[in-house]
């Protein structure tokens, strides 16, 4: 399997390279060249099947021969070992025909561990075999660093450099990145947004120099290692509720649009998904898009569901690549057009493309709180922030006869103070991170100044 850049002027790498790569040289994402294709049978055999044998059968087809079956079965089992929910990802019943995926069973408690605990492995095995190390850097709202972090801790491959913005993490997302103190790990609070360090980490992919002095890599879902992984449990659900022979539908809360591009992805490889709705917080640039047909930056606003505090959602990219018949010239343009003016118009054929696989909504902070606190007074069942953005909008939105499921990123004891606001009662931490606030921290707060980060990178790295 070869992948390609939405830009249009990388070079063409296979699996191994572009999971190394991260971003493309041109400053693009790796998209695979066509995609995999499963057929109506193919995909009812994935009933009854254990998890990591259906990520074996999906994630195989994009490896090709770069890793041999047996080291790409022992990667997906060890990824999926430490969850501590047998089926993984299972399903539970909201309301008649909607459903949870629930998506963070895994060591962090939010749905980005079920393809760190992949990518942390399979990058590992790359290195390894290659002989060589990597510094690896992240932007993260809260969720994506805790869960690299807790991959990647101890590696003896790599060195790991995780942006967050300072004080806009829950106090809980924070302690899960400062408190793991291994000598590969490096926490830095910058004085900016979620979109300035995303900003920082794709500046020094481009800054060619310095990401080939430190070997740079990176675990954001720009990296297709991401992606790959999350392909899987739209799979499984949708396979548990009697698909391919039942059409299903997905909400997914978005903000760097990596988990619901899984999504369209899966829809792409064969498997019949209905709609695929995208549910924003207050930070509302795609639902926005998808009503006007223009990209157009606002500014953000802190929410209760900040991992979502998102405006430069990395992801859209490779939807506006697929979407405009893999136009990589249309996709710069776009772009450009973004960076220089905070905005850019889709194409006629683009956002009617887009129109046709997704529906897109918004749910305010008041909404938020009272679907948490109606779904625990009803069903006794804790929504997280961000899961509740996704079931508020899949209620307004939802056709009743096809299945529902929204996608539960992440454990509610992430965010008590607004879990707490909302529905009255604190949700409580699992057992093994009862002490998380008594841990010692380790972190340093940089300015927003490209050259300190990257020096401070230089520096620590052990590549
Ligand atoms: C808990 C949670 N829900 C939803 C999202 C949005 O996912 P994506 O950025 O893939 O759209 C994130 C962050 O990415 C998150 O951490
Ligand atoms: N919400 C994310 C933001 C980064 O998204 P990613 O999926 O591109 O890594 C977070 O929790 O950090």
């Amino acid at each position: 399997m070869q992948f390609v850049s939405t830009r249009g002027q990388a070079p063409i790498l296979g699996f191994s390279d572009a999971i190394l790569a991260g971003l493309a040289a041109d400053g693009g994402l790796y998209v695979p060249r066509e995609w995999p294709q499963f057929t109506a049978a193919e995909i009812a055999a994935f009933a009854g099947k254990r998890y990591p044998d259906v990520a074996f059968a999906i994630i195989s087809r994009f490896v090709g021969d770069d890793i041999g079956a047996d080291a790409l079965k022992s990667i997906i089992d060890g990824a999926y070992s430490p969850f501590r929910h047998v089926s993984v990802a299972p399903l539970n019943e909201l309301s008649p025909n909607h459903f949870l995926l629930e998506l963070f069973h895994g060591p962090t408690l939010a749905f980005k561990d079920v393809a760190m605990q992949f990518l942390s492995r399979v990058m590992d095995h790359i290195l390894s075999e290659r002989g060589l190390r990597a510094t690896i850097v992240g932007a993260t709202s809260g969720d994506t660093g805790s869960a690299a972090i807790e991959a990647f801790r101890g590696r003896d491959t790599t060195d790991i450099f995780i942006l967050h913005p300072q004080g806009r993490t829950s106090p809980v997302q924070r302690l899960q990145m400062t408190t793991v103190l291994d000598a590969n790990v490096h926490n830095i609070a910058l004085e900016g947004t979620f979109d300035d360090c995303q900003n920082s980490v794709k500046a020094m992919f481009n800054n060619h120099q310095f990401r080939d002095n430190v070997r740079l890599s990176g675990v954001n879902s720009i990296n297709w290692g991401r992606i790959v992984a999350q392909i899987v449990y739209y799979f499984t659900a949708a396979v548990s509720l009697g698909s391919p022979s039942r059409r299903v539908s997905f909400t997914v809360p978005t903000g760097n649009f990596g988990d619901i591009f899984a999504g369209y992805a899966a829809k792409r490889m064969g498997l019949p998904i209905d709609r695929l709705v995208i549910a924003t917080n207050a930070n509302d640039i795609l639902a926005r898009t998808l009503k006007n047909g223009r990209y157009e930056m606002a500014g953000v606003h802190p929410t209760i569901s900040p991992s979502m505090d998102i405006e430069i959602s990395s992801n859209f990219e490779r939807l506006l690549f697929e979407a405009s018949g893999r136009d990589a010239k249309a996709v710069l343009a776009m772009m450009n057009s973004l960076k220089q003016s905070s905005g850019f118009a889709l194409p006629e054929n683009t956002i009617a493309a887009i129109r046709a696989d997704f529906a897109a909504a918004t749910s305010d902070e008041a909404a938020t709180k009272s679907v948490i606190a109606s779904i625990f007074r009803e069903n006794g069942y804790t929504l997280d922030p961000h899961t509740a953005v996704g079931v508020q909008v899949a209620q307004r939105l939802r056709d009743p006869m096809v299945p529902m499921i929204t996608l539960a990123t992440a454990h509610p004891a992430k965010f008590p103070a607004a879990v707490k606001e909302a529905m009255g009662v604190e949700p409580s931490l699992p057992l093994w991170l009862a002490d998380l606030h008594q841990r010692p921290e380790r972190l340093s707060v940089l300015a927003n100044d490209q050259k300190a980060v990257e020096d401070f990178i230089a520096t620590r790295t052990r590549v």
